[in-house]
């Protein structure tokens, strides 16, 4: 596996990555030195203790932040080489998100939500691909109900849906479940795995949870701004003893 990992295209990156917040005695060091890919076609997690860097790390590689020094990149385009029109672009047409909190528009049916970063671009997209999304997140019948007539798991799974809507290069997942119960959490997760492996996506997601990491290809560990593991093929059970063994360090 890790063979294949190594040939496949990083659908996104980052290499000497470093990001200081605020100066003088108050710096801190988020991100101290990281260079990782994130290949095409996989799911990837990144975990670590509270404060380990991982929403800065997701953040600078979206182009959500920027760094102190490094690179970061989306395909072959240097972030850092953007001006904030051209990083906005980027951000709606190369790249989706999801967060904790859904983000979906109240006034907007479910059809309209998920569509609606094509409608921003001017892009019609693809029907055929839209339509095969609602019937992997199973919405077909919510189509035009609002957000506020969904459960919060039917709410993110329109938010799933809008995500890939565009086909982006890569899907940005901060704590997907974070508001969910561990049901509707276990489905999104499965979304987020089927996407990749059938749909051939590319999923970077930001947990706390090892359930939830147990569902993607590799795990990254960060502690103190840095990468320093990394598990292919996780259990939730051996993510669980490598997260332990941070807790008896500190
Ligand atoms: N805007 C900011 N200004 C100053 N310091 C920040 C800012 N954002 C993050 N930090 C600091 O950077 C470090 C890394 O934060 P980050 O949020 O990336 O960690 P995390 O691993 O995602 O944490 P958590 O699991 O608690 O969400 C922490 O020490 C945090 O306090």
């Amino acid at each position: 596996m890790t063979t294949t990992t190594a040939l496949r295209r990083a659908a996104a990156g980052v290499t000497d990555a470093v990001k200081v917040y605020g100066g003088g005695d108050t710096a801190v060091r988020a991100l101290d030195g990281v260079t990782v890919d994130f290949p095409a076609g996989r799911f990837t997690a990144i975990m670590g203790p509270s404060g380990s860097g991982k929403s800065t790390l997701m953040h600078c590689a979206a182009g959500l932040d920027t760094l102190t020094s490094g690179t970061a990149r989306i395909g072959d385009t240097d972030l850092g080489a953007l001006d904030d029109r051209r990083l906005t672009l980027l951000r709606r047409d190369r790249i989706g998100f999801v967060f904790q909190a859904f983000n979906l528009v109240p006034t907007l049916t479910v059809a309209e939500n998920i569509t609606l970063p094509l409608d921003l671009a001017g892009r019609r997209g693809d029907p055929a691909w839209t339509d095969a999304l609602v019937d992997v997140v199973g919405l077909r019948d919510r189509l035009h109900h609002r957000p506020s007539e969904l459960s919060g798991g039917q709410q993110q799974r329109v938010a799933v849906a809008r995500a890939f809507a565009g086909r982006p290069d890569v899907v940005f997942a901060d704590e997907p479940t974070g508001n969910l119960d561990s049901r509707s959490g276990a489905e999104v997760l499965g979304l987020l795995g089927r996407a990749v492996r059938e749909m051939d996506r590319t999923v970077v997601m930001v947990t706390h949870d090892p359930v939830a990491a147990a569902h993607a290809d590799e795990v990254l560990f960060l502690a103190d701004g840095r990468l320093v593991d990394r598990m292919a093929a996780p259990t939730a059970d051996r993510v669980l003893d490598r997260m332990k063994a941070f807790e008896v360090r500190s």
